[in-house]
């Protein structure tokens, strides 16, 4: 018989971790070892056995349940935001002590989402403009979200690779946020809005056209498949990858 693969979910009773705890117990091949609320002890990860944790916490709390995951060799999977470039730094460096052990950050499980984000990232090349509108319910309690940060950063990116000029931009007269935040240069507009759940818009502009990259979560099954296929791969990429592109091959096959 195949032996199951321990996994435990933090932030377990959360509208993410809920959600997450269901497909896992669902899967015939993961066996959910423990699943852990803000008031409930790190330790019960390793008294519960648990090869792989989960983190679908808060901002503030996901950096140091990943520290405690990757300092008793569990690898983890996290979806929570607040990732800045510094955290990740002190993450990869804590990595390096612990070379074997996988830890995948994701901003966004909808397979829907990755591409959309990779696809602009590859248009914002070819364009003048670039802005991104993200829109989520209102009880999110981080803005910009942490999709929309990734797709700004990854935007900027690949234009200041290809040598695209700062997109134009006349306003000299403006009311504080107006303009939404800059994420590496790239406005980012935060809706938040009751009814709604995950959606993000790209909006690409040039001469006389404009294109527009549109992602939409309508339920939060959209993001279970890609949990289900990091939770899978993690012990399979040691180190940090950020993103789960990293685990998917996105290029194009052969031409016909
Ligand atoms: N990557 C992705 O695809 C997605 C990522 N997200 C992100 O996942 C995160 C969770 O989102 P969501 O489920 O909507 O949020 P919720 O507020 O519904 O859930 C957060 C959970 O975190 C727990 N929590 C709160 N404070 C702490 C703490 N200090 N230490 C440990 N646990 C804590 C809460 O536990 P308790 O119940 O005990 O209070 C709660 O259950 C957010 O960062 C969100 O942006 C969301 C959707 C998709
Ligand atoms: O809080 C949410 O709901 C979501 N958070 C993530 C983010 O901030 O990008 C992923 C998704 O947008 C849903």
């Amino acid at each position: 018989m195949t032996e199951l693969l321990p996994v435990a979910v933090l932030g377990a009773r959360g509208r993410m971790g809920a959600e997450a705890v269901r497909s896992i117990g669902a899967a015939a091949d993961l066996d959910l070892v423990a699943a852990l609320g803000r008031s409930d002890p790190l330790d019960t990860l390793v008294s519960a056995g648990a090869a792989v944790v989960v983190d679908l916490t808060v901002p503030d709390a996901t950096a140091d349940n990943v520290r405690f995951a990757v300092e008793h060799g569990m690898h983890a999977v996290v979806g929570t935001t607040g990732w800045t470039v510094e955290r990740l730094a002190d993450l990869r460096s804590l990595l390096g002590s612990t070379p074997s052990t996988g830890v995948l950050i994701a901003p966004n499980f909808a397979l829907g989402s990755v591409l959309a984000t990779a696809f602009a990232a590859t248009a914002a090349r070819y364009f003048e403009s670039v802005e991104i509108i993200e829109l989520h319910h209102p009880d999110k309690v981080d803005a910009p979200s942490g999709t929309a940060a990734r797709t700004a950063q990854l935007i900027a990116a690949e234009r200041s690779a290809a040598g695209v000029p700062d997109a134009p931009d006349a306003t000299r007269d403006q009311l504080d946020g107006a303009r939404g935040a800059r994420v590496d240069g790239v406005p980012v507009h935060s809706v938040r809005l009751r009814g709604l759940t995950a959606h993000q818009e790209v909006l690409l502009g040039g001469p006389g056209e404009q294109l527009t990259i549109r992602h939409d979560s309508f339920d939060r099954a959209s993001f279970m498949p890609g949990v289900l296929l990091g939770i899978r791969s993690v012990s399979h990429h040691p180190g940090l990858t950020v993103g789960l592109d990293g685990y998917l091959d996105l290029q194009a096959g052969p031409r016909p």
